[in-house]
């Protein structure tokens, strides 16, 4: 199973230890294309820059989300770049997972919360301590279906 995860990266690089927690349970259950999300040497300039720099990144990203099977984020760190693969895995019809920590004192975007209406979609409020067990829980009800 091909999985993407998605974290913040330009948009702050606060949550990184947790992005690690997630990334090390989901190699459990598949191949996680997007594992340097959660390295700790990313900083919020995001990575540096290869030959096409930033289109690269894109296209590779984009490349990433259509072959992938499940995509998981991590959405309590605001990310533009988040909101975006987020809607472009919505418009691709992919199952997707967001996992948002209420004890960050944040408010979810009402356009990720929204979109848990959709079955595919889901939103799931979390604590750091849960982390491992929602995503055993949500793995392990896929693989029933
Ligand atoms: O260097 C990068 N590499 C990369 O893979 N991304 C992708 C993966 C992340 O899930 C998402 C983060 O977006 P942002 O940088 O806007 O927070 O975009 C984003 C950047 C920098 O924007």
């Amino acid at each position: 199973m091909n999985i993407y995860f998605c974290g913040s990266i330009r948009g702050g690089r606060q949550d990184v230890n947790i992005y690690q927690r997630i990334v090390k349970q989901l190699q459990k259950y598949g191949k996680v294309l997007t594992e340097h999300v959660s390295y700790d040497s990313l900083s919020d300039k995001g990575e540096d820059a290869v030959l096409n720099g930033d289109k690269a990144i894109h296209d590779r990203d984009m490349k990433w989300l259509m072959m992938s099977d499940v995509i998981v984020a991590e959405v309590t760190q605001p990310s533009l770049g988040e909101g975006y693969e987020l809607g472009r895995a919505m418009a691709m019809k992919k199952r997707v997972l967001c996992l948002f920590r209420p004890s960050s004192g944040k408010v979810l975007s009402a356009m990720i919360r929204r979109a848990s209406s959709d079955p595919l979609f889901q939103t799931q409020d979390y604590t750091e301590d849960d982390v491992e067990s929602i995503l055993e829980k949500y793995f392990d009800s896929l693989n029933k279906n």
